[in-house]
């Protein structure tokens, strides 16, 4: 068990949009927000063990020196964790200021040294890194959920799987010039932010650890220890939680640490914090608002314009049955990017679909693909994309929404298209990072210094350790069947027909692993039979 301090949450809001996943418009109504696991809030707790990334130090002013940095200090304006409010509500004024301002001047007296470490999931840099990359993905447990009976097959069906889809994702990949940007522009937004956190008096290093591809989060644990960083702050780079991104990459950093902490003083020593989302401060809310704007202002006639926020899509069982507060924090998220838009004069309509779904289970609803079809039907002729789970491009911006879905859109009768391009190393978006940064330091390590129990985990009590602990009990179940069955070519046939392909696979690798006979053995997939 870990003891985490949590700074308060977001004040409640009296405004919601109401999502419902079967109606593809949605209306203001003024209903107070469905209580709901609140996330946002950084976590201390003292590590048993860290370690390994890519540092991307940019040199003379921002070297881990804090007393010889040329950066002044006592400019900060950040308040303190303890008096952050939603970004909507009011904040305390300049007792809160000068409480943070000495509270990080503490940490320098102490001399320490400050790391971030950026969490992200990583994409093929070739062609031939594609089949790799995605073994990784869906070696994942929290990628793949598999009975617990069945575990062993995770990687077997990991490497099935990706051997299958590579040749479909080498194509993506191959249109957007042979690889994923998503190491570049995640580097480049570590430099901007150590640039920003350096420009407001606090030199920080700053790791990129990615979960799927180099460079691995392990790699920069290992960079970390060398360093000697010893308060370490985590930032998931997904603006939302959810337990197959950011979660994921928690649960990598909690078995490495558990892993050293028997054999490594170090890490025993390290202390950090995790910021688990961070959709709701008001820079980022900003800066998305910012981009919407500009790319309204393109249309023939921007105030008919709708604006279509399409999401990475989850499977459903994510959000049902363990608890994902995924969907929860997007349709926040999108309250809150309109009641911005609103405030400057806007009163456009909005859609939230879901993209990208993988395999035969359900995912969240509504289908980005649907959602347009139904739109070109209502007679939408305006539609601007918007990206909203990710702050980089990547695939399925690249190629998925700049490609199929302006296809199919003006295939369904829209005749505008437009796009909003991600956040990248966006200013407003890249300085309140840096706030969002400054703000978690007072809580590195705040809680859990005296206690043992707390060097057996990453994950802290509170919101996420009951989020993810819902998950793990919940893990060995299957999405619950379809209740209603439909005769003909429907979703619930195909939903039925792809879970028979699955288990028709798995019998077939059951087979294949205790026979040693079978495709996979032949193709060189599987190794030989001892
Ligand atoms: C918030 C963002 C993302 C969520 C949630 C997410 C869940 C999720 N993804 C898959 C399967 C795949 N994802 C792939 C690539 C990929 N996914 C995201 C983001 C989220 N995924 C990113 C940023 C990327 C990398 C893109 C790049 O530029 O490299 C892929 C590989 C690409 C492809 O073949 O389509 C797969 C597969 C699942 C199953 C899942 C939830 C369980
Ligand atoms: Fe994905």
């Amino acid at each position: 068990m870990l003891h985490v301090r949590l700074a308060p949450g977001p004040a409640p809001r009296n405004l919601s949009r109401r999502w419902d996943s079967s109606a593809y418009l949605h209306s203001w109504c003024s209903v107070p927000c469905p209580s709901r696991l609140s996330l946002s809030r950084a976590y201390s707790i003292k590590s048993s063990s860290i370690g390994s990334a890519t540092g991307l130090c940019l040199g003379q002013c921002c070297r881990i020196k804090p007393l010889s940095c040329k950066c002044k200090l006592g400019r900060s304006s950040q308040p303190p964790p303890d008096s952050r409010q939603h970004f909507s509500a009011s904040s305390s004024a300049s007792e809160a200021v000068l409480t943070a301002q000495s509270d990080i001047r503490k940490l320098f007296v102490a001399n320490e040294k400050i790391g971030v470490l950026l969490l992200n999931l990583g994409g093929p840099e070739t062609l031939d890194d594609v089949q790799p990359f995605l073994f990784n993905l869906f070696a994942d447990p929290d990628i793949i959920r598999l009975p617990r009976a069945f575990r062993f097959l995770q990687k077997p069906l990991a490497q099935f799987i990706s051997v299958a889809r590579a040749p479909k994702s080498k194509e993506g990949y191959a249109s957007i010039g042979g690889g994923s940007p998503l190491r570049q522009i995640t580097d480049a937004q570590g430099e901007a932010l150590m640039e920003a956190l350096c420009g407001k008096d606090i030199p920080a290093k700053v790791y990129v650890g990615m979960r799927y591809w180099h460079p691995f989060t392990e790699e920069a644990i290992e960079q970390i220890k060398k360093d000697g960083i010893t308060k370490l702050v985590v930032l998931p780079l997904y603006p939302q939680f959810s337990i197959s991104t950011s979660g994921s990459s928690l649960r990598l950093l909690e078995s490495i640490f558990s892993c050293n902490v028997r054999e490594d003083e170090y890490l025993v020593n390290m202390q950090h914090t995790v910021i688990p989302s961070w959709y709701q401060r008001e820079g980022y809310i900003k800066a998305m608002t910012t981009l919407i704007e500009k790319e309204l202002l393109k249309f023939p006639k921007p105030q008919k314009v709708m604006i279509f926020f399409s999401a990475h899509g989850v499977p459903l069982a994510y959000v049902e049955e363990a608890g994902d507060p995924y969907k929860a924090e997007m349709e926040e998220c999108v309250d809150l990017i309109m009641e911005e838009l609103e405030k400057r004069g806007m009163a456009n309509p909005c859609t939230l679909a879901y993209q990208s779904r993988v395999g035969p289970v359900e995912w969240l609803k509504p289908y980005t693909d649907e959602t347009i079809i139904a739109l070109g039907q209502r007679g939408v002729k305006s539609l601007l994309a918007v990206p909203i789970s990710f702050v980089s491009e990547h695939i399925e911006t690249l190629e998925e929404i700049d490609v199929e879905y302006k296809e199919l859109a003006l295939q369904s009768g829209i005749k505008h298209w437009g796009r909003v391009p991600a956040l990248g190393c966006e200013p407003t978006f890249i300085s309140d990072l840096a706030d969002a940064v400054i703000e978690s330091l007072p809580y590195v390590g705040a809680m859990a210094v005296s206690n043992l129990e707390a060097r057996q985990s990453l994950v802290p009590l509170g919101s996420v350790e009951e989020l993810l602990a819902a998950y793990d009990s919940k893990r060995d179940m299957l999405p619950p069947p379809v209740i209603v069955w439909e005769w003909g070519w429907t979703k619930s046939a195909e939903t039925w027909n792809g879970r028979a392909a699955m288990l028709a696979v798995l019998a077939l690798l059951v087979l294949e692993v205790t026979t040693g006979q079978g495709l996979l053995h032949q193709w060189g997939i599987l190794p030989p039979f001892p």
